[in-house]
């Protein structure tokens, strides 16, 4: 790929949320710095350095077009890529795949929507979702409604029958799975991929929600509009 320039500005915090959000001050985020940071898979020309930061509790987006790194870039935050150079720290910890897991928790582009239940695929997120938490995570993003319209509600199974799930629902439910992982650190991978405008409204309350929670998130999107929801921006262009 061409080589990656990076612009980083500051953006105002997103409005708040219209939802009521439940506070969990055990899920308090790191803070995160990016030092001169470059992402590459083997034989990939790497970004262009990207130095940023957000406290805890900040949203940090990445923006830039299709194919720009956005995704590499991300998977480096998390630990899973090593940097192809500069640093990012988690907190006073250098990234590493370690984290994921207890630190660092990341929702794909490309997560799968599996063919069980509505409850099991939030479970992915963490074992012990209960109901009334899958309940509450479904109407924050919008599905309330739709998943009281399935024939056995959160025990439907999905991909079935007539209980397949649309692009815009699936995107609904991964933010769903993303608000339920149990990590302070929530990384998630174009989270508006696939959304009208009333789901561009469930991301502003999921991330309300995570913010109220404390917790630091990490976007990647290709949608610049989705600048104004973050307090740190990385830019990534040729
Ligand atoms: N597993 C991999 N191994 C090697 N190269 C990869 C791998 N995954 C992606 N790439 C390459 O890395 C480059 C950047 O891909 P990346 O997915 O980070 O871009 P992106 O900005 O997130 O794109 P999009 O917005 O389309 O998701 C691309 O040239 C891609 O082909």
């Amino acid at each position: 790929m061409a080589p990656t320039g990076v612009r980083t500005d500051a953006a105002p915090a997103s409005q708040a949320s219209s939802h009521a959000p439940r506070v969990d001050a055990g899920l308090a985020g790191p803070d995160l710095a990016l030092d001169g940071l470059s992402a590459a898979w083997p034989g990939m020309t790497p970004t262009r350095p990207a130095t940023a930061s957000v406290p805890g509790g900040g949203v940090l987006a990445i923006v830039g077009r299709s194919g720009i790194g956005k995704t590499t870039l991300l998977l480096t935050l998390a630990g899973v890529l090593p940097p192809a150079a500069g640093t990012v720290r988690i907190g006073a910890r250098a990234a590493h795949r370690d984290l994921v897991g207890h630190t660092v928790g990341m929702t794909a582009e490309d997560a799968h929507i599996f063919g069980t239940t509505v409850l099991e695929n939030l479970r992915v997120a963490r074992g012990d979702v209960t109901e009334a938490e899958a309940r509450d995570a479904l109407a924050l993003v919008g599905l309330g409604a739709w998943v009281e319209g399935l024939p056995e509600g959160l025990d439907t199974v999905l991909g079935t029958g007539g209980n397949s799930v649309s692009g815009g629902e699936r995107r609904r439910l991964l933010l769903a799975r993303a608000l339920l992982t149990p990590q302070p650190l929530v990384l998630i991978d174009e989270p508006a991929e696939h959304l009208d405008a009333a789901g561009r409204e469930a991301l502003d309350a999921v991330l309300g929600q995570l913010r109220a929670e404390g917790r630091t998130v990490v976007i990647v999107t290709h949608h610049l509009h989705l600048t104004d929801l973050a307090d740190a921006v990385v830019t990534l262009d040729d």
